[in-house]
């Protein structure tokens, strides 16, 4: 029995908990999640200080000018009297009684004597904790290390953050059809999504990709932590292959280290889809079986006994696209600690929603509305190519806004 697509993510999402907070450098936070808020460890700014290169004056002029400060000096041991004035650089700290700061270009300088504009109390002077003040929490646990985050940081005074580590993927692709290199023909096809999962595990590590045979005893072998009984995977059940199309050596890929073990293929019900059978062979629990989905309805997300989580992608690559951003990254997101974001929405006309199943289409963004892009066969990635995101049709939809899940790589939507 399907499961409703919302329930289905909703699901992935609850399967995880975070994984360890680590502390690192802030340079190798980007695209973690925090683990704890950023708070401010100073003031910003942290004195009074000029927003303009100009003078610093007290009360009405014209000012006598009694001194100079520069950005990177410290604050002026003087208190400006009435009608004295200070030239001062943007950035640098204002003397006590600085009243207001004029910009240079509207000031008249002859010697020591300084004329100009009279302003409000307070123009051009950034005041000590303006921003923020010691203390403050500037950005909340489980959001993202975005560029931005790390200047900030820096700007709070950080030299490291608290983030929770990234989650470590493994791929395992099965088919005997298939092709790693050069033009498909009848017969064999080109591996397809491979290429395609490294750009859509944002803030995991990819361990590696083995390609196996359509070998029930391999995929259990893969799936299962090698013991010194167990030898890995004989040569023979990887990929054979023309020259120029190598097999991964099983070596290569330890998937005993991986958090999450990402399967592509044998999903489905065929002489060789034999994912779900190898799963009960390992004592696996399935936590979806199928979703109520086009594409990708056999896709599959399982625990192993050991904890390991296993999702298993069709092997329809837009199906395979349709089944990452439906089970893996809502997963990653909660082993990474990430925490929901609102949903980005558009309208969306009528596409001949299905009666049962959410569709997931290939759609680009104009303005506040969303235009499917055609090209969406489950087997093809054409359409996804073209779009800035998947729109999420659900059954009976007749126009109306809908979510847009979008994928790495793609133009922000
Ligand atoms: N009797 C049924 N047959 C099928 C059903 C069903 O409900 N009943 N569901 C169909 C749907 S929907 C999908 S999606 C596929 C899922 O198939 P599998 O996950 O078992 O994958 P395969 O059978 O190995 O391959 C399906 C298709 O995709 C091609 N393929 C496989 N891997 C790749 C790859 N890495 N890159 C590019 N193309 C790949 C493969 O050659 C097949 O053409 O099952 C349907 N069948
Ligand atoms: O889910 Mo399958 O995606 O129709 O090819």
């Amino acid at each position: 029995m399907n499961m409703p697509w919302t329930l289905a993510r909703q699901t992935a999402r609850e399967a995880a908990k975070p994984l360890d907070a680590v502390e690192v450098p802030l340079a190798d936070g980007l695209g973690l999640a925090l683990a704890s808020a950023v708070r401010a460890l100073a003031d910003q700014p942290t004195c009074d200080t000029s927003a303009m290169d100009g003078y610093a004056v007290c009360g009405p002029g014209p000012w006598t000018a009694v001194g100079r400060v520069a950005a990177g000096d410290p604050v002026p041991g003087v208190r400006l009297g009435a009608g004295e004035a200070f030239a001062v650089a943007t950035g640098a700290p204002v003397p006590d009684g600085s009243d207001y700061v004029i910009p240079v270009e509207l000031c008249a300088v002859e010697g020591a004597l300084v004329r100009g504009a009279l302003s409000q109390p307070g123009k051009h002077i950034r005041r000590r904790g303006e921003d923020w003040s010691a203390g403050d929490e500037l950005v909340p646990a489980g959001s993202p290390v975005t560029p931005a985050v790390l200047g900030l940081a820096a700007a709070a005074g950080h030299n490291t953050l608290l983030v929770h580590r990234r989650p470590r993927v493994a791929v395992i692709v099965t088919g005997d059809e298939l092709l790693h290199s050069g033009p498909p023909h009848p017969g064999r096809v080109r591996d397809a999504i491979s290429p395609m999962l490294p750009g859509l595990l944002a803030g995991a590590d990819l361990l590696g990709t083995t390609h196996l045979r359509d070998d029930p005893s391999a995929l259990a072998g893969t799936l299962t932590i090698a013991e010194a009984d167990n030898p890995p995977t004989p040569a023979s059940a990887l990929t054979t292959t023309e020259t120029d199309n190598p097999p991964t050596p099983a070596s290569t890929l330890t998937t005993a280290e991986a958090d999450v073990l990402v399967t592509c293929g044998a999903t489905s019900v065929g002489p060789a889809d034999h994912l779900r059978r190898v799963l009960a062979d390992l004592g696996a629990e399935i936590l979806v079986s199928g979703v109520s989905c086009r594409p990708g309805h056999p896709m599959l997300l399982a625990v192993l006994p050991d904890g390991r989580r296993v999702v298993g992608l069709p092997g329809n690559p837009f199906a395979a696209l349709a089944a990452v951003l439906t089970l893996l990254q809502p997963l990653l997101d909660a082993l990474g600690g990430r925490t929901v974001r609102p949903p980005i929405t558009a309208w969306l006309p009528d596409v001949g929603a299905h009666l049962r199943d959410t569709r997931l289409i290939p759609v680009t963004r104009t303005g506040a509305t969303a235009v499917p892009v055609g090209h969406d066969r489950p087997g093809s990635l054409w359409g996804a190519a073209l779009a800035d995101a998947l729109a999420v049709v659900p059954p009976g939809h007749v126009g109306g806004e809908v979510e847009l899940l979008a994928y790495a790589g793609q133009r922000p939507v």
